[in-house]
């Protein structure tokens, strides 16, 4: 089980989106049972059990609601544009279009490429995404397109002449690595058209089919330590999921092979189901009981592959798609009362720093020593009220190296990451080491970042004198520090669980 800190805690968010009355809707005469009021983020629904006069309506509310005249922009403002910027900041992200056939998880997630004002998530998410990552020194970022069909994994992107079908386990390396490489917005809208074609001949020569299997698009993100040793700082995940909700499957008129394939299909959809059910039980039983909630991630491909997203370490939000007309209400008000027991699950959003990264592993150090007041008490007991402080990093800088020197290796505090635990023992001897790099290695610069860290902690964390003299020293110095690191700064204070032992 995973441990982590309340503060990482975030809900599930989950917005709706209802399209307009379609073409053969009209034509059998279909009546509005659904009613959005997007002010108040309010969804009614009248069951077929209900006369629409009769006032007993079915009462829903969500993050966001949308009605028929709803655009994409702001779909994708309100709901998705927030998670891209926190994919780039190196957290992972996951949205899933969730709803029943032709209720819009295609206009959604794909849009109309072509038509500024109809583009849909993916396209928009793709150029934000290039748009923010142009500013870091060296990134890479790669792309994987796959379809699980019938329980078994297909990639889209393959090549023809390879097997497209996986085997058991391929799929787990790609989530974690990724799969095809690209450098710019259009590459990768190129891999998600090819996998967009490839569904379609998958399609052609399976029948129907294919609208009820599940998509997966995902783009990762690694952030590189271009200053240091090439080490990866971060790595994030972003995942668009076509996922067709759970509403049983007509059998009427088909049988053998096909029956078996489809009855195969309509249990693995029942997957996303019993598991949002399980995770909402046991965030609103609490964590006391959670060991009595089984979460069934193993049961399904999907479930398993996206355990990361439902329940653990990403930001997570689902858009279900529904259609207004009576005909259809009941499977609207099935796919809204499970996206309401949705709401409840919690995730546990961490932004996850590759511990090799020396440089950014010990500028953490030296932030945590100067936020909590560390630096004056331990290393210059004797003149920090005094008028012998050193002003000038040249000489404070070996000054404090020297009485590190003196102190042998015990442990000042220990640093945790609550996912991948111990980032590092900060002892005297490898705060010298942090004290060496800074001056050899680091730059002084730097020393700007952590004096505007210091300046964001909260009021009541008294800031040691000498900050203020570096501060007014170093105001002039020209501040290039590489953006992915001032980045990172921003978020030490919030995603690191500081054990001062
Ligand atoms: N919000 C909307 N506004 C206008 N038209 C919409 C909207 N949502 C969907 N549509 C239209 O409804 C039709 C069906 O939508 P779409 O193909 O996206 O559904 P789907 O859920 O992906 O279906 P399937 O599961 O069968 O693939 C399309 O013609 C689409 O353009």
């Amino acid at each position: 089980m995973e441990s982590a800190s309340e503060e990482n805690q975030e809900r599930f968010r989950i917005s709706i989106r209802m399209r307009p009355l379609n073409t053969r809707e009209k034509i059998l005469g279909a009546k509005q049972a659904v009613f959005v009021n997007e002010d108040h983020n309010k969804i009614y629904v009248h069951s077929s059990n209900d006369s629409a006069s009769s006032g007993n309506l079915n009462e829903f509310t969500f993050d966001h609601v949308y009605g028929e005249l709803s655009s994409q922009r702001q779909v994708y403002v309100d709901n998705v544009k927030p998670l891209v910027e926190d994919f780039c900041n190196g957290y992972n992200a996951a949205i899933f279009c969730y709803g029943q056939a032709g209720t819009g998880k295609t206009h959604n997630l794909q849009g109309v490429t072509d038509s500024p004002s109809l583009q849909g998530i993916i396209q928009r998410s793709v150029n934000d995404i290039f748009t923010k990552v142009c500013e870091y020194p060296k990134i890479l970022i790669k792309v994987s397109f796959f379809m699980i069909c019938s329980e078994q994994w297909y990639d889209l992107l393959q090549d023809h002449g390879e097997s497209h079908w996986l085997k058991n386990g391929d799929y787990r390396e790609a989530f974690f690595a990724g799969k095809y490489t690209a450098t710019c917005a259009s590459e990768v809208m190129e891999y998600h058209q090819k996998g967009i074609n490839e569904a379609c001949v998958w399609s052609t020569n399976m029948g129907e089919m294919t609208t009820k299997n599940t998509h997966i698009f995902q783009i990762t993100l690694d952030v590189i330590d271009k200053d240091g040793d090439n080490t990866i700082i971060t790595n994030s995940t972003i995942s668009f999921v076509d996922l067709p909700d759970s509403a049983r499957i007509n059998r009427a008129g088909i049988g053998g092979q096909r029956l078996k394939e489809m009855t195969r299909i309509e249990c693995a959809r029942r997957g996303l189901p019993l598991l949002l059910k399980s995770l909402s039980k046991k965030s609103q039983e609490g964590d006391d009981n959670e060991k009595k909630v089984h979460i069934p991630y193993r049961n399904f491909k999907l479930t398993f592959y996206m355990k990361q997203a439902l329940g653990n370490n990403c930001k997570t939000l689902i858009l279900g798609t529904i259609g207004p007309a009576d005909l259809n209400a009941e499977e609207t008000l099935q796919t809204l009362k499970l996206l309401d027991k949705a709401k409840l699950i919690i995730n546990y959003p961490r932004l996850v720093i590759n511990a090799k990264s020396s440089v950014l592993t010990r500028l953490r150090a030296v932030a945590y020593c100067f936020a909590n007041d560390e630096f004056p008490e331990k290393f210059f007991p004797d003149c920090i009220e005094s008028d012998d402080f050193p002003t000038d990093p040249c000489i404070f800088l070996p000054k404090l190296a020297e009485c590190l020197d003196t102190k042998n290796g015990d442990e000042i505090c220990t640093i945790k990451d609550t996912d991948i635990g111990i980032i590092c023992k900060i002892s005297y001897t490898n705060m010298k080491q942090v004290i060496t790099d800074i001056l050899t290695h680091i730059q002084p610069f730097k020393f700007d970042k952590l004096c505007q860290l210091v300046d964001n902690c909260e009021e009541e964390v008294q800031k040691p004198n000498y900050l203020e003299l570096l501060r007014l020293h170093y105001k002039h110095w020209k501040s290039d520090c590489p953006s992915e690191i001032h980045l990172k700064l921003k978020d030490i204070k919030t995603s690191l669980t500081f054990n001062p032992s």
